[in-house]
């Protein structure tokens, strides 16, 4: 420490001692961070050591056969990124680059392997640009399936909750727009914490110099803030710490211990590999609820045979129920951080608490203990990317890095945590296999649901209710600009229809028990599904759905189809044996609808050559007509309207073609001619809060082009940076097509519809249905037309409205 003279001048004494205070506090946090970062080394060299030996290892396996679709695998993934980019740069006018807008909006883009076409040129695995060019950063460990779920923006991530950023026309840059006064004088007004180092200052210098003004108003000047507040702040300090108990250097050791101990780098790892969602891209995504298990092309298993190296992907899978002497393997096989399948959400989020409560806890548990539960963490988030191939690829040249990997992570664990976690799969089965045996003959006796369907059914219910609810709300509400701006889906048929789509037993509202038909009017969409085998009886359309989704991506695996697509809905188990069943069902008369469908992907996934990445089905080769009575349901409506869900769901939509509008800018067209009630394709774009989008809305007005839709009482869809080319549809009052939101495993989505018949290259449009008093010129209903707005009058911005 710099020795400083008391002389005549008290102020330069006091900047003496504040300067030679600060070359110590620098001088330490040197010396701290210099600490942490050898730890971290040594810490960090044992996992990318292993590292380097699974790369090397893969590659000198890769060498010795051809047939691994692993080798070299970090350089085939960022190749693989780059050609995808490359091969869409390379064609921006090509017409089925056209459709790689549409594709692009459901694109799942798995690690490497985006094939941007297939031989049928259907466009499956393109990668979706971000407009901020995080693609190349994220692309390779994105897993995205923008279309379901679209994207939910977090509030703590709102453009305007954070410094009020927007986006200019260009979908580039970003404008830092302030425009909401009162926000901007919060921001202002935000009370300055002091930090640790400054805290020291200030009670040091004062206890070294006194409290004098002089010395007040140096410190002031120093750390840029009032005297006064140093006053209060060294009063408060004092408080914390009584004078004289305070003893200077160990208090400088400990301090610093303090200030960086919780930024610990396996905590850091920690929340990389549980909290961050990898298709948001940000930690703590409430849509997805944790990180997303990570799907390789690679992972992809084909037939479901005798090459399989018997991995369980958790304690429901198929492996364990047929043959549970497996367990027993399970010593060697699983991940050791492995406890719970990965097969729910809420499982997942257990895990998170789990893990959250092991990172709370860290300060009680010793160094290594965190860095041990952090590496094995660590080593079961690395399955979940790349070693999730352990489950599913089955060369045997790839078992060699398998097993080193197993090795290299069972080196810290000790056998009877092995044990333990063998035995606990064991009773989980043996009770799964008893409440599924229980469940079944319940079934069968009382004609009723599983238990799983039940409490499926009631959280299905309990987003109906809210739905219903929400809108009652809305239809009555004259409260709020929100209130009035969504749907009023009570009175307005079209969500009533959508309900009775999807949920036909919502205004079923009897107990759960009362009965089977009932209340699985909507999975037992066929009666005579009910009749059959309880594999099939269990499955709901959606459930359906998302496995023929799932045989589409990933071939005939049950491990990746339940986790990645059924999550909390069906285990790997029940997808094997409904897989099993529909297989095994004889004579092609005896599967109706959608089991006839899954039958012919099953079929097709096991024709697809093994070595290939993912090939694209033809859905045209195996779909089905709907409304034809092959899905047991009288054609009620006559206008396909019971296969609406199920077409969102497989983007069964139509070629769309981007051209310069007949009324204003850019429209969309129509490739081919459709009938009356044709479903037409999907408005997608993020999913953002009304209190985001009447921010984004007041600069979107501004330009006068506003992608704006509203979605339901909770969000909005915003297709301004993001979206399906039908987003460029314009508003007519007598339009061609209509927009309806229906609700799609368990989310509201909007498809827009043929209003009446339209041929080939018409421009399509439909009614914004803008409320009458925030609609534009362009927007506003004629004077005296008659027509009857059913719009509330509200503050918000213009947002269009489903029929
Ligand atoms: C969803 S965009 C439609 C695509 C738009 N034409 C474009 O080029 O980006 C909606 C915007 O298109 C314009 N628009 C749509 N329908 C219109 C109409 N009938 N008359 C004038 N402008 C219209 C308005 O500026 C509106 O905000």
């Amino acid at each position: 420490m710099v020795l400083c003279e008391e002389g005549n001048n008290e102020s330069s004494y006091v900047v003496c001692v504040i300067e030679s205070l600060k070359k110590k506090i620098t001088s330490d946090r040197f010396g701290y961070i210099k600490k942490r970062i050898e730890e971290n080394s040594i810490k960090l060299s044992p996992i990318t050591q292993q590292s380097y030996n699974l790369s090397k290892n893969r590659q000198t396996t890769s060498t010795s056969s051809s047939t691994d679709l692993v080798s070299n695998l970090l350089t085939k993934r960022r190749d693989d990124v780059l050609c995808a980019v490359d091969s869409r740069e390379a064609s921006p006018d090509d017409d089925e680059s056209d459709n790689s807008q549409d594709e692009g909006s459901s694109t799942v883009i798995v690690g490497g392997n985006l094939s941007s076409k297939n031989s049928d040129g259907v466009t499956n695995f393109l990668p979706c640009m971000w407009s901020d060019g995080m693609t190349g950063l994220f692309g390779l460990y994105a897993l995205r399936i923008f279309n379901i779920s679209n994207q939910r923006m977090q509030e703590d991530q709102s453009v305007l909750g954070r410094r009020r950023i927007y986006y200019d026309t260009n979908c580039g840059e970003a404008l830092i727009c302030s425009d909401s006064e009162d926000e901007a004088v919060e921001d202002e007004e935000e009370k300055k914490e002091f930090k640790d180092s400054e805290d020291r200052i200030i009670r040091m210098t004062i206890q070294e110099c006194g409290m004098s003004d002089a010395v007040l108003d140096t410190l002031a000047r120093d750390i840029e803030r009032a005297p006064a507040d140093i006053k209060a702040r060294y009063e408060i300090l004092q408080g914390e710490k009584p004078e004289g108990s305070s003893k200077k250097v160990p208090e400088l050791t400990v301090k610093m211990e303090d200030m960086y101990g919780d930024k610990d780098l396996d905590a850091a790892l920690d929340s990389f590999d549980n909290l961050f969602c990898r298709r948001c891209l940000v930690f703590d995504c409430k849509l997805h609820g944790c990180s997303q298990d990570l799907v390789f092309p690679t992972e992809k298993q084909p037939a479901l045979s005798s090459s399989d190296d018997g991995t369980p992907c958790g304690i429901h899978c198929y492996k364990l129920a047929s043959k549970p002497d497996a367990i027993m393997a399970i010593d060697s096989h699983l991940p050791v951080d492995v406890e719970e399948p990965t097969h729910s959400l809420d499982n997942a989020r257990n895990q998170i608490g789990s893990n959250k409560k092991k990172l709370g806890s860290s300060g009680q548990k010793t160094k290594s203990q965190q860095s041990e539960s952090s590496s094995t963490a660590r080593a079961s988030s690395e399955s979940s990317e790349s070693e999730v191939q352990l489950i599913s690829n089955k060369s045997p040249q790839h078992s060699p890095g398998l097993s080193k990997h197993k090795i290299g992570t069972k080196g810290g664990i000790k056998k009877s945590t092995n044990r333990r976690i063998a035995e606990r799969i064991l009773m989980s089965v043996k009770k799964g296999q008893r409440e599924m045996a229980s469940s079944d003959s319940n079934s069968i006796v009382n004609g009723c649901l599983w238990p799983r369907d039940m409490k499926l059914r009631s959280d299905t219910r309990n987003v109906i209710k809210d739905s219903v609810a929400s809108s009652q709300y809305n239809t009555q509400s004259t409260r709020s600009s929100r209130k009035k701006d969504v749907l009023q889906m009570e009175n307005n048929s079209s969500f009533a229809d959508a309900q009775s789509d999807s949920m036909e037993d919502t205004n079923n509202e009897h107990s759960a028990t009362d009965g089977c038909d009932s209340l699985r009017k909507e999975e037992c969409v066929d009666e005579n599904i009910c009749k059959q085998d309880p594999h099939s009886r269990s499955w709901k359309v959606i459930e359906q759905g998302l496995l023929l989704k799932g045989l589409e991506i990933f071939g005939r695996n049950s491990c990746l189809i339940a986790r990645n697509l059924l999550g909390g809905m069906k285990t790997c188990t029940d997808v094997f044996q409904y897989m099993n069943y529909i297989e095994n069902s004889s004579a092609s008369g005896a599967l109706s609808g959608v089991d006839s469908l899954v039958k012919g992907y099953i079929k097709v996934s096991q024709n697809v050559q093994e070595s290939l990445p993912r090939l694209p089905l033809r859905k045209e080769s195996v779909s089905q007509p709907c409304g034809d009575g092959t899905l047991g349901v009288p054609n009620q409506r006559g206008d396909n309207y019971e296969c609406r869900n199920m077409k969102l769901l497989l983007k069964q939509q139509q070629r769309v073609l981007l051209g310069r509008s007949d009324v204003s800018g850019w429209g969309a067209f129509l490739k081919n001619s459709v009938g009356k009630h044709e479903y037409l394709g999907e408005y997608t774009g993020e999913l953002i809060s009304h209190k985001e989008a009447d921010k984004r809305g007041k600069i979107y007005d501004r330009e006068n082009s506003s992608f704006l839709f509203n979605l339901n009482n909770e969000y909005v869809l915003d297709a301004y940076r993001m979206g399906d080319k039908l987003k460029f549809a314009n508003h007519s009052p007598d339009p061609n097509c209509y927009a309806k939101v229906i609700m799609v495993a368990g989310d509201h989505r909007v498809g827009i519809f043929a209003k009446e018949r339209i041929s080939a290259g018409e421009e399509l449009f439909y009614d914004y249905r803008y409320e009458a008093d925030r609609a534009p010129a362009w927007a506003r209903k004629p004077e005296g037309s008659g027509a009857k707005d059913d719009a509330q009058p509200s503050t918000g911005r213009a947002k269009k409205l489903a029929h």
